[in-house]
C-alpha cells in the first residue's frame, strides 16, 4: 500500500516537473505566443477562427452557434488552396484516399506557393471508434491572400517546431510478409500520407530474411529522425534486433555477455503492420489499421516498450517484444512455416494440428516474482501511471521475495512483454500486462486434457475474460526467469495418431514434416519442443530471458479511451 502511495506522489512531481518544462519551453517559443483571429468561411459559414497556445478555435458566427477546438499536435500541415470552385460545396471534409493528388508534389498542398490563393486547406487527424486515427482536411476561405499567407505560415512554423516529429525517415518494406501488400501499402497508404507532412523516406524494400538486420548493421544512420517497417512482428523484430545490435557495435558491448545490459538505440522506431498477426501494432494502438499506425509515426510521440533478452549458455539468441513461447505456439510456428502459401490462414490451420496432438513437454522455470499478481494491476493504456512511475525509478528489488521454481509437464510457457492482443484475441494472453514496466508476465499452461486446451482457446478468443483463472494455468511477473527442457521421455510425446496421418497426408502432398529430418533429430523428437519468438522459431532446450526495462523509443499515441460525443471534428460544421 505505501508503495502504491509512493508512486502516485512520485508520479505526480513528475508530472509537475514535465508539465513546467512544457511550459518554459513553450514560452521561449515565438510561434507558441502568436495570437491570430480572423473570419473564414467553413462549408458555407462564416466562422470567426482564433490561433494561440498551440490551439485552434473556430466559432459560427450566427445561430446556431457552435465552437471547435483543435490542438496543432493533431495537424499534419497546413497547404494554399487555390480552387475557388470548392468555396460551392465548401464542405472539404474527405478522406486522403479519395484524392489522388494529395501527397503528389505538385499538389497545392506541399508546393508552397500562394499564388494569391484565397484559402488554406488544414490536413488533421481525427480519432474515429476503436482507436483509430484517420486523416481528415477542411479548407477555411478568406477573400485577402495576405490573411491566408500569414495564417498558412503561422501554423507551419509552430509545425515545424514540434521537434519530435521526424522529419527524415529509414523506411523498410517487407514485400513478403502477410498478404504480400506490404509494397502496395507503402505506394498507396503509406508514402501519399509521407509526402502530404513533407516527410523524405529513404525505402529499402527487403529481398531476403536478414536483409534489414545487414543493412542496419552497416548503414549510415545519423541523419535519420527514426527507423520505420512496413511488415509483420517478424520484420520489426528483425529492425529492433539489427538496431541494437548495430548499436552494441558502436559502443563495443559484448552482446553475448549474459548479464549485459542492452545498449539503448538513440533512434525512435516504429512500425505499419502489414504481417499476419501484427500483435504488436495491435497491443501497442489498440488497432492494425495502417493509417493509425503511420499518423502515430508522423505526429512523433514516443512511448518506453520493453524488450527482453534471450541468451543461452553461451550466447544471445535473439531479442523480442511481444512473446517468447515454448510448446503449443512453438510447434504452431514451425509447422505453419510450412504453409506460408496459405497467407495467414496458415495459422489456424496448423494451430488445429497442434491442439489435437496436445502435445506435453517436461520442463522446469525459475523465475523472480512480483508480490503483485497481474490480475491485480490497472490495464497498460495512454499515460499508463506503472509504466511511467517505472520509468523514472530504479528498479527495487526489497519487494521481489525469492527465487520460485516451477517444474511440471507444460502444453505452453510463455513470457509476455505486451498484452500479445491482436484481432483474433482481442484480450491478449494477458490483457494486465505492461509495455513499459520492465516486467515480462510469465505465463505457464499445464498439459491437461483436450477439452481443457479448447477452454482455453475459447479465453483467447473472448473480449471479456482471461486465461488468469483457468485452473491449469499460472501467471507470474518477473524481471527474469529461466526455463531448462527435463524432457526424457520421446516415447510418451511422440505425434499422436491423429497427426501421423494428417502427416502422412501433407508428405503425399508434397510438405516437408517435421518427422523427415530423421530420427536422431532434435527438431524430429516431439519431446522437446522449440521456442516462438515474435513469430520466429528458435531452437533452445535451456534459456534465460531478462527484461531490459523501455529499452526502446517507439512511436504510438497508445490506445485510448473512446471518444465523448460531440468532439472537435470539422465534418460535424
Ligand atoms: N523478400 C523477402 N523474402 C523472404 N523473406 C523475407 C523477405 N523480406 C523479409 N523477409 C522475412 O519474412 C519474415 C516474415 O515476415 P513478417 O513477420 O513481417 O510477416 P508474417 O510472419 O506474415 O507476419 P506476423 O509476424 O505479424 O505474423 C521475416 O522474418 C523477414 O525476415
Amino acid at each position: 500500500m505505501k508503495t502504491f502511495v509512493a508512486m502516485d506522489k512520485q508520479r505526480e512531481i513528475e508530472q509537475e516537473k514535465q508539465r513546467r518544462e512544457r511550459l518554459e519551453a513553450e514560452e521561449e517559443d515565438p510561434s507558441y505566443r502568436t495570437v491570430l483571429l480572423t473570419t473564414f468561411v467553413i462549408r458555407k459559414k462564416r466562422c470567426r477562427v482564433y490561433f494561440h497556445r498551440g490551439a485552434l478555435i473556430w466559432e459560427t458566427e450566427r445561430s446556431p452557434y457552435r465552437r471547435w477546438t483543435l490542438s496543432l499536435t493533431d495537424v499534419l500541415t497546413a497547404s494554399f488552396s487555390n480552387d475557388r470552385n470548392s468555396g460551392g460545396t465548401i464542405n472539404e471534409t474527405f478522406r486522403y484516399r479519395e484524392r489522388d493528388s494529395i501527397g503528389s508534389n505538385s499538389s497545392p498542398s506541399t508546393n508552397g506557393s500562394t499564388n494569391g490563393a484565397l484559402g488554406f486547406v488544414l490536413h488533421y487527424a481525427a480519432r474515429g471508434s476503436k482507436n483509430k486515427l484517420s486523416h481528415h482536411s477542411v479548407t477555411m476561405k478568406h477573400d485577402d491572400p495576405r490573411q491566408v499567407a500569414s495564417w498558412v505560415k503561422t501554423l507551419r512554423n509552430y509545425i515545424t517546431n514540434l521537434r519530435h516529429r521526424p522529419r527524415k525517415i529509414l523506411l523498410f518494406v517487407n514485400p513478403f510478409g502477410g498478404k504480400k501488400k506490404g509494397l502496395e501499402i507503402w505506394e498507396k497508404r503509406v508514402q501519399p500520407l509521407m509526402n502530404l507532412a513533407g516527410v523524405e523516406a529513404k525505402v529499402i524494400v527487403t529481398e531476403r530474411a536478414g536483409h534489414i538486420h545487414d543493412y542496419l548493421m552497416s548503414c549510415e544512420l545519423g541523419s535519420y529522425h527514426a527507423v520505420v517497417c512496413i511488415g509483420g512482428d517478424g520484420t520489426f523484430s528483425e529492425l529492433f534486433n539489427g538496431l541494437i545490435s548495430r548499436t552494441a557495435r558502436d559502443r563495443c558491448i559484448d552482446l553475448n555477455e549474459p548479464d549485459v545490459d542492452l545498449p539503448r538505440p538513440d533512434i525512435p522506431v516504429g512500425m505499419i503492420p502489414s504481417g499476419s498477426t501484427d500483435t504488436l501494432a495491435y497491443s501497442l494502438h489498440g488497432t492494425t489499421d495502417v493509417e493509425t499506425a503511420v499518423l502515430h509515426i508522423l505526429f512523433g510521440d514516443t512511448t518506453g516498450l520493453d524488450v527482453s533478452s534471450v541468451h543461452s549458455d553461451r550466447e544471445l539468441l535473439k531479442i523480442y517484444a511481444s512473446i517468447f513461447s515454448y510448446g503449443y505456439l512453438g510447434d504452431v510456428i514451425r509447422d505453419s512455416e510450412k504453409f506460408r502459401w496459405m497467407g495467414p490462414q496458415r495459422y489456424d490451420y496448423s494451430g488445429f494440428k497442434k491442439i489435437i496432438a496436445n502435445k506435453g513437454y517436461e520442463g522446469e522455470v525459475e523465475l523472480l516474482p512480483e508480490t503483485v499478481h497481474p490480475a491485480a494491476c490497472t490495464r497498460c493504456t495512454k499515460n499508463c501511471s506503472r509504466c511511467d512511475f517505472r520509468m523514472h525509478n530504479a528498479d527495487r528489488t526489497d519487494d521481489i521475495p525469492n527465487t520460485l521454481t516451477v517444474k511440471g509437464k507444460f502444453f505452453m510457457v510463455n513470457g509476455a512483454n505486451i498484452s500479445c492482443a491482436c484481432s483474433k484475441s482481442p484480450m491478449g494472453f494477458s490483457p494486465h500486462c505492461h509495455i513499459g514496466d520492465g516486467c515480462v508476465d510469465v505465463i505457464i499452461v499445464r498439459h491437461t486434457s483436450l477439452f481443457n486446451n479448447i477452454r482455453m482457446l475459447l479465453r483467447l478468443t473472448s473480449k471479456e475474460k482471461t486465461l488468469y483463472d483457468l485452473p491449469f494455468v499460472e501467471v507470474y511477473r518477473a524481471r527474469e526467469f529461466t526455463f531448462r527442457a527435463t524432457s526424457s521421455e520421446p516415447s510418451e510425446t511422440t505425434s499422436s495418431s491423429f497427426e501421423s496421418c494428417v502427416e502422412a497426408v501433407e508428405a503425399s502432398n508434397g510438405e516437408r514434416s517435421e518427422g523427415s529430418l530423421g530420427p536422431g533429430s532434435r527438431l524430429g523428437s516431439s519431446a522437446i519442443s522449440v521456442w516462438n519468438c515474435d513469430g520466429e522459431v528458435v531452437d533452445a532446450s535451456s534459456v534465460r530471458i531478462r527484461v531490459h526495462r523501455q529499452l526502446l523509443k517507439v512511436f504510438t499515441r497508445r490506445m485510448q479511451a473512446p471518444a465523448p460525443k460531440g468532439t472537435s471534428c470539422f465534418c460535424l460544421l
